[in-house]
């Protein structure tokens, strides 16, 4: 908001961007309340994690089967011991409806499907996906470099080898991959209404120019969308934002122009927009969260013809990897330049090595010595696991978490596992293991001091 604006005006403001959507007078004054809040990230579980395990006060959210409000606020979900394991993202409870459109919250509805995250750092809902897919893959592109090593570390913490990463123009990628997906989301830039109270955005969010420069913008991306779906395949368009020009208008225009058709989510019926089919909405000061917007819809009609791609020659890898990992399968698929050395399944799309810039890193090099990549020790699944785990209880976690070596009888690189969750390498001289753990990772005294 501007500095000389109140929530009352900056509501005002919001509602001349909502159209049709008419607020009432007690509804525009809840959300004049509601604007300024500072909403608490939710805990979206990974599937198959019990809440019960989690040391913290929490709820259900409604709209997703594994999002969970945090009812303690003074407490910090990051300096958990599960969140260092794993066991849980953290998210705002809006960008969980984008997802529950996706129904990425019943592993069977997306596995074994080619998905393209096509605006996709930081990753909250790409890690989503990710998490889910034991076969099929995801394509995660971010066409702003600079956010690829956020997106990238939090698909590493999925533990998944099913994924990649491009770093396109929308309308690029699609001149090279129409017709291939099954899925496509497009979480797109916005004016980001949403994020006034967070302080992350500016009051020019809610100026005319903004919107009609996002509006524009978005309908580019999704214009690039529909090109990239196969015949039936689901588009799901979502925004942090409230004016209707950057959600419900582009829905309509969508149907009338780019031949989809609505796919209701049964149940997401409570959060219905009343002016575009298969579009919903969560508000402020409705639904305890910033506010967000998302539709589902599925391409009616004839996709473009996919290209035909040759499979690249695989990379030899000069890295020792039977050193660090049980077995490396001769049909495993190495990419990556001279620094960083990149994994993926046999299976994966012939398309991958030919868009891709990053990807599950196996190894890295620093000068002429190549180490295991921290992302390899998380992996859970797929090829490539750890030849040694080294596994120890939770004050032991605790230390290895704060960065300092860690007594082991181990020889050479183990990954340190608590009750069977992936933590972080250490490399063992037969008294010690030096700790690998990135900084990113550890928690600090700084970190501490501020729980
Ligand atoms: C709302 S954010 C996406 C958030 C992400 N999906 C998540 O859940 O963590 C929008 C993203 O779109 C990216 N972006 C900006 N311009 C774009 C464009 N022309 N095409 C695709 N993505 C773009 C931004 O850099 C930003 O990372």
């Amino acid at each position: 908001m501007r500095e000389d604006e109140t929530p009352v005006m900056a509501s005002a403001r919001i509602a001349e961007t909502l159209g049709d959507l008419r607020l009432s007078t007690g509804e525009l004054s809840s959300l004049a309340s509601a604007i300024e809040q500072r909403f608490h990230n939710i805990l979206r579980l990974r599937s198959g994690v019990d809440p019960s395990s989690i040391p913290l006060p929490l709820e259900p959210v409604d709209w997703y089967r594994n999002g969970y409000r945090n009812r303690d606020a003074l407490s910090r979900p990051s300096m958990q011991i599960g969140y260092a394991a794993g066991d849980y993202y953290l998210q705002d409870a809006g960008s969980l409806l984008a997802l529950a459109c996706a129904e990425a919250d019943s592993p069977e509805s997306l596995n074994g499907k080619l998905v393209c995250d096509l605006c996709a750092a930081p990753g909250g809902k790409a890690s989503a996906v990710a998490e889910v897919l034991d076969s099929g893959f995801l394509l995660a592109n971010e066409p702003i470099r600079s956010r690829i090593p956020a997106l990238l570390y939090n698909l590493s913490r999925t533990g998944s080898d099913r994924f990649a990463v491009t770093a396109m123009d929308p309308e690029k990628l699609a001149m090279k991959l129409p017709g291939t997906f099954d899925v496509v989301l497009v979480d797109a830039p916005c004016s980001g209404q949403a994020l006034l109270g967070r302080k992350r955005q500016s009051s020019s969010a809610i100026s005319a120019h903004q919107i009609e420069h996002s509006a524009a913008r978005q309908r580019r991306i999704l214009t690039a969308a529909r090109t990239l779906l196969r015949e039936g395949g689901r588009l799901i368009y979502s925004t942090c934002t409230f004016a209707t020009a950057e959600n419900e208008d582009q829905v309509n225009w969508m149907l009338e122009s780019l031949g989809m058709r609505p796919m209701p989510a049964e149940r997401l019926t409570p959060y219905a927009s009343p002016i575009a089919p298969a579009s919903y909405r969560l508000w402020p000061h409705l639904h305890d969260c910033a506010g967000s917007f998302a539709a589902s819809l599925k391409l009616d009609g004839p996709a473009e013809s996919p290209r035909k791609h040759r499979v690249a020659k695989p990379s030899k890898p000069d890295a020792k990897l039977e050193d660090w990992f049980a077995g490396v399968p001769a049909d495993i698929r190495f990419f990556g330049g001279d620094a960083n050395l990149y994994a993926l399944p046999s299976d994966a799309p012939d398309w991958v090595e030919s868009v891709a810039v990053q990807g599950a890193e196996v190894a890295h090099r620093t000068g002429k010595v190549w180490k295991p990549s921290h992302a390899a020790s998380l992996r859970r699944r797929g090829v490539l696991q750890s030849r040694q785990f080294m596994d120890i209880d939770e004050d032991a976690a605790r230390v290895y978490l704060s960065g300092p070596p860690i007594p082991s009888t181990l020889r050479g690189w183990a990954v340190v596992r608590l009750a069977g969750r992936p933590l972080g390498w250490v490399k063992c001289d037969g008294r010690i293991g030096k700790n690998h753990l990135p900084t990113a990772a550890r928690w600090t005294a700084s970190k501490n001091a501020s729980s």
